[in-house]
């Protein structure tokens, strides 16, 4: 279980981050919900330890790692995938999942299981990430942060630009990894329909504090596609 208290971040004078508390259970997705430059993203780095937080805890399977390198976050089980994907586009399909298990304690053998999670991948093992198309890229990139098994999986909006049939099956893998049960998902997301179909959890932000969070299926009741349409 994810615990964050308290949280308060600054990027020079300018408070992003401010008291934010929120909850993300193994076996359920965390939905992470706001408009454009509320702080979503510089939670999730303040999450994964890039960027530093001022005062807060950070508290990950009952220890404090608020403190911690990204590296150390890696290794207790914390999966990033970031905004924009940011896969190696020189490097090929296989060398980028290489790159995910460089830390990983579970040893070097990219898992079959994500070719079976992203069966284009396997059909593309030799390909340069640079030239997959948007959607491809985004699967590798999910497929690079699993590699290594985490037991906490942080997206930063997987369909930005991304075709609807990718999309779908990006939604039914989050599903999916989720129903496993062992794995806590941190999914942030501005395409409202994506995060409302799949959230166990919401949590909405605005400039830079959570305004609102209950359970998913109660979304609609408590309107909150109002509070983050553009
Ligand atoms: N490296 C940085 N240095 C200074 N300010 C930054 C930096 N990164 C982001 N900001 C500012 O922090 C605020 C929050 O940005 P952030 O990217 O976390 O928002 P967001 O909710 O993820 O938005 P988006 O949906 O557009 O990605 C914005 O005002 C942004 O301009």
């Amino acid at each position: 279980m994810l615990k964050v208290n308290n949280l308060h971040q600054y990027y020079g004078g300018s408070h992003i981050l401010r008291n934010v508390s929120l909850k993300a259970e193994i076996g359920k997705i965390t939905v992470l919900l706001g408009r454009n430059g509320v702080g979503k993203t510089t939670l999730l780095k303040s999450l994964m330890g890039l960027v530093p937080i001022r005062s807060g805890s950070i508290e990950w399977q009952g220890r404090d790692i608020a403190r911690s390198t990204p590296y150390e976050r890696a290794r207790a089980g914390i999966g990033y995938v970031p905004q924009g994907r940011e896969i190696f586009a020189r490097l090929t399909v296989e060398e980028n999942l290489r790159m995910g298990l460089a830390y990983s304690p579970a040893g070097t053998k990219i898992p079959a299981e994500l070719y079976e999670l992203f069966p284009v991948l396997q059909q593309m093992l030799h390909r340069r990430g640079g030239d997959l198309s948007g959607g491809q890229q985004q699967q590798l990139a999910i497929a690079r942060a699993l590699a290594p098994g985490p037991r906490m999986l942080i997206l930063d909006e997987p369909t930005e630009g991304i075709q609807p049939s990718i999309i779908k099956d990006i939604g039914r893998v989050i599903r999916m990894l989720a129903n496993r049960g062992d794995m806590a998902i941190v999914l942030c997301e501005q395409y409202y329909d994506f995060a409302e179909e799949l959230a166990d959890h919401y949590v909405v932000m605005e400039r830079g504090e959570v305004i609102a969070s209950g359970p998913g299926s109660e979304m609609q009741e408590k309107g909150i596609q109002r509070l983050v349409a553009i």
